[in-house]
């Protein structure tokens, strides 16, 4: 070809040496011609591109990550009003945009969903699920889809949710007991003490029955790794922000999470080799329980044939739901938490509070004891539930979320991999979108027409506590079952009011979850008539 180019140009009377120029020529012009050209594109696609949101500065190598003060809602919250509903950071090496209106959440959460269903996992949480293998870290693809139809599907289906109901009953019952005991001397107890113990033993059940839940040195072990998980996870770690200094460890936070791993292993290898030995396979309450579900999917891979799931994943899938989102979100247990602010919600609004008490001496009555059944007709309550998940939303920024490729959102570009910060709570508390938002006004969710407006779903990108898109919590049907359980059935046993000379204050402390800065410290006092319905 290059000969026939040549010929083209040196027409009868060029000589051999005027030939040789001309080839040099074009060897050495065609080469740049193109790299000039390449260049010009590629800088004047960058041109056409979309800038970066606007955001604030931060310093070389740590960005803004020394401005960040102790209140990270509030402080992303004020950052929108001098930046706008979407901006950028710098956090670490990492680039970071928070979010904060219901129009560009739904364009995440349902235009652009699939690209931005990855995540970007903490190193602590990486080594803590086995390598990221489980449905609340793996990046959206074959592994996490898989992952997620057997949680949603296979371990918390509807069906499967109701069978277990006698055994989160009896643990609720238990502490209903508990606390009945400590009553008679009005000791005051600590309220979120109290709920992490009945939620965690009530999942414990609905895991492997109860077999080795109900053992109090079993369960002391796994608070004491639960509080180490959480001391780790709340770490900031320089190395998910620095990545070029991960091999270094300098905090040794990895090194501390595989050691912990190694006790969670051991723990959950010894569940799962007794149940293997174990003639009866259905584990407590003659039940197939969720580890006998996984269990058939490691052997057998399930009717589908295309559900099986190896053994790490086994042990990864019963972590995440036993801590149901500590390693999520630092060690800390969601439902627990939302059940120490809805109480103390209620103790502070005594008006809220004599409503449920209405609501429940007419759906179950002074004459029984509050069964799931009742708690569809609870619809105060369950306003009551709402409005503390809209004031106090346990994951202000849900679990951040990660763009698979270069996008544009609201006129910005926001290249792959950036970490992006959806503010649930710059929204449920935002005045143009709730009348008073920072007052406590449950009815606002009553009598609402369309059924769809405030459900759990995120159907509504106002109301956003249990997240929205194909990563919504797959746990949220147990969480609201089980708050609106404990809660009816501790307030249809109990009243609770503050020890005498105390005041209740609502103090919030930010973490992955934001929980409340002080224990709520309440004394029960009986209201039922009989003792047996202790
Ligand atoms: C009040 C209690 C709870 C709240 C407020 C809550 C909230 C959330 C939120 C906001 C997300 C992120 C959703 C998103 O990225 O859009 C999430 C994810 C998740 N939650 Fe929950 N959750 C709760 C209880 C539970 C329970 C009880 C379980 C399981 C037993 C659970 C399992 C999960 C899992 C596995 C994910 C990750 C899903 C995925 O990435 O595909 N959660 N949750």
């Amino acid at each position: 070809m290059l000969h026939s180019f040549r010929a083209c140009y040196t027409p009868g009377a060029a000589t051999a040496k005027g030939d040789i120029s001309a080839y040099y020529f074009l060897v050495t012009a065609i080469p740049l011609l193109l790299s000039t050209g390449l260049l010009l594109s590629r800088f004047l696609r960058r041109q056409k591109q979309a800038p970066l949101p606007p955001g604030p500065t931060g310093l070389p190598l740590v960005g803004y990550l020394p401005f960040l003060g102790t209140h990270l809602h509030r402080e992303f919250t004020a950052l929108a009003a001098t930046y706008g509903p979407i901006y950028s950071l710098r956090l670490g090496r990492k680039l970071c945009m928070v979010v904060s209106s219901s129009s560009l959440v739904k364009e995440i959460v349902r235009d652009q969903d699939a690209v931005f269903a990855n995540r970007d996992p903490p190193i602590s949480a990486v080594v803590l699920t086995y390598g990221g293998d489980d449905v609340a870290f793996s990046n959206y693809g074959p592994l996490w889809k898989k992952l997620r139809k057997v949680f949603v599907r296979e371990m918390l289906g509807g069906a499967n949710l109701e069978e277990c109901y006698g055994l989160r009953k009896q643990q609720v019952r238990n502490s209903v007991k508990e606390v009945h005991k400590r009553c008679s001397g009005g000791e005051a107890m600590d309220f979120g003490e109290m709920a992490f113990k009945t939620t965690t033993n009530a999942m414990l059940s609905m895991l492997w029955g109860g077999v080795a839940g109900d053992d109090e040195g079993f369960y002391g072990e796994f608070r004491e790794l639960e509080s180490e998980m959480l001391v780790l996870m709340g770490t900031p770690n320089v190395s998910d922000f620095i990545p070029a200094l991960a091999r270094f460890d300098l905090q040794g936070i990895e090194k501390k999470s595989k050691r912990l791993l190694d006790k969670f292993d051991e723990i959950l290898s010894s569940v799962i080799e007794e149940r293997l030995r174990a003639v009866d396979k259905r584990g407590g309450n003659g039940r197939k329980d969720i580890l006998q579900v996984l269990l058939d999917l490691n052997r057998d891979g399930g009717s589908d044939g295309e559900s099986y799931v190896t053994t790490n994943q086994v042990k990864a899938l019963l972590v995440v739901s036993l801590f149901q989102h500590d390693i999520l979100v630092g060690g800390t247990d969601t439902t627990s938490t939302m059940l120490e602010w809805t109480m103390a919600q209620l103790v502070k609004h005594p008006d809220a509070m004599s409503k449920v008490y209405k609501e429940l001496n007419e759906i179950v009555g002074q004459n029984d004891v509050v069964e799931e059944s009742h708690l569809p007709h609870l619809t105060y309550l369950e306003a009551v539930i709402k409005e503390t998940l809209r004031i106090h939303p346990a994951l202000p920024f849900l679990a951040p979320r990660c763009p698979s490729k270069t996008c544009e959102l609201g006129g910005y570009t926001i290249p792959k991999g950036t970490i992006v910060y959806l503010n649930a709570y710059a929204l449920h508390t935002d005045p143009q979108l709730w009348e008073d938002p920072l007052e406590f006004k449950p009815d606002r969710f009553l009598g609402v027409e369309d059924d769809t407006k405030f459900d759990f779903q995120g159907n509504n990108f106002q109301f956003l506590s249990f997240g929205s898109g194909r990563r919504v919590c797959p746990g949220q049907p147990l969480a609201v079952n089980t708050l609106k359980y404990v809660l009816a059935t501790l307030l249809h046993s109990f009243d609770w009011k503050l020890p005498a000379g105390t005041e209740l204050e609502l103090e919030d402390k930010f973490g992955i979850v934001i929980k409340k800065m002080n224990p709520l410290v309440l004394v029960p006092t009986p209201r039922l008539s009989s003792l047996e319905l202790y």
